[in-house]
């Protein structure tokens, strides 16, 4: 990246339905993946019903009791599906300050000894009983995004001069979901931790479209950029953030950089709604970086601030050779109860090993 951005561009996808707007969308897009690597999506076509019917289930939702929530905890999945409480996760050593449900596209589990420890991964949602609305709010938003992405994709590849379809073949069959809630900080309090959730790069997926589900005046989201600052990302009513997942930089050779970001916790409770687009899990590094190394080689830069280039970057810098035992492994560090309980063949080398 060359340039230290105060702003997140917002990309008009309208722009791409008219022949003669479509070349300003791109090389703004294009500007937005290889300088910032953050951008907001507008006119994205995601009906404004599947949006607001999301929104508004989050508040009762976080609501139910603890016996509902427990009842569908994510330390009972293999596939790191469902509920979890405040305090459950990690980054960067410290804890987060945040609550979230965690679905993904609705698909049975096929794992069986023989097969890759990770497609284990792959596995059904727990839904809470009762709650009928949940499910079908989640599936239709998930279906949606599931679109976007894959649109989004073809105009990723325009902007970066490749054929329309060159990243479909390295998309999964699974997409994630989560559904985040940050309590308001103790006023109180100062010493608290104000981590909601800490400095990372977006290791589950491809692309990440996120929704911002509180009224603008509730802050909370910043990326980093290349001198080191902290860069408010603001509600914009209508849009999704997007962001780079850490399998798209190296596919890319580095020219499209996932970018760090944290969520600082406030005085006013926060919603927020990350869409991890998939990434297939037996993608090897050799594939990821090779298939498209000559038209990637001449844009490489490795330009970025000291603190992002801090950020543990897994699948980039590790040992494991696919993109599912890097995202297992992952997962295990993040939620080490589901680790111990489910894949103890590999738990003491995914948590002690530092990539
Ligand atoms: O809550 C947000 O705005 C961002 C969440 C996030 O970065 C994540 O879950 O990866
Ligand atoms: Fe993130």
């Amino acid at each position: 990246m060359s340039t230290a951005f105060s702003e997140i561009p917002i990309i008009d996808l309208s722009q791409a339905d008219d022949e003669s707007t479509k070349p300003d969308l791109l090389s703004s897009l294009r500007y937005a993946l290889t300088e910032v690597g953050f951008l907001y999506v507008s006119n994205h076509d995601v009906p404004t019903t599947v949006v607001d019917g999301l929104v508004k289930i989050l508040p009762t939702l976080f609501e139910l009791e603890d016996k509902i929530k427990k009842s569908i905890a994510l330390e009972n999945s293999p596939h790191f599906l469902g509920y979890s409480d405040v305090g459950s996760e990690n980054t960067g050593g410290k804890v987060d300050r945040r609550e979230q449900f965690e679905f993904a596209t609705e698909l049975t589990a096929i794992w069986h000894s023989g097969l890759p420890l990770y497609e284990r991964l792959r596995g059904p949602n727990q839904w809470p009983e009762g709650h009928t609305e949940l499910r079908s709010t989640v599936e239709a938003y998930i279906h949606e995004l599931t679109k976007l992405g894959e649109r989004f994709l073809d105009l990723v590849a325009q902007a970066l001069s490749l054929s329309p379809g060159t990243f479909q073949p390295f998309l999964s069959d699974q997409h994630r979901l989560k559904l985040v809630h940050y309590p308001a900080l103790p006023v109180d309090d100062p010493a608290i931790s104000q981590q909601g959730v800490g400095p990372h790069k977006d290791s589950s997926g491809w692309w990440t479209f996120l929704l911002q589900a509180s009224p603008p005046e509730v802050k909370g989201l910043q990326v980093l950029n290349k001198a080191g600052d902290w860069v408010d990302v603001p509600v914009v009513p209508g849009t999704f953030v997007v962001n780079i997942g850490q399998a798209f930089e190296v596919v890319t050779n580095g020219a499209c950089k996932a970018t760090t970001h944290r969520v600082l916790s406030g005085p006013h409770e926060r919603y927020s709604v990350p869409f991890f687009q998939g990434v297939r899990r037996n993608l090897t590094k050799a594939e990821a970086v090779g298939t498209l190394k000559g038209h990637f080689g001449a844009l490489h830069t490795s330009l970025e601030s000291e603190e992002g280039n801090a950020v543990d970057s897994a699948f980039l810098k590790g040992k494991y050779d696919t993109w599912g035992e890097s995202q297992l492994r992952t997962k295990v560090r993040s939620h080490r109860d589901n680790g111990r309980k489910f894949y103890p063949e590999v738990y003491e080398q995914y948590i002690s090993d530092d990539v």
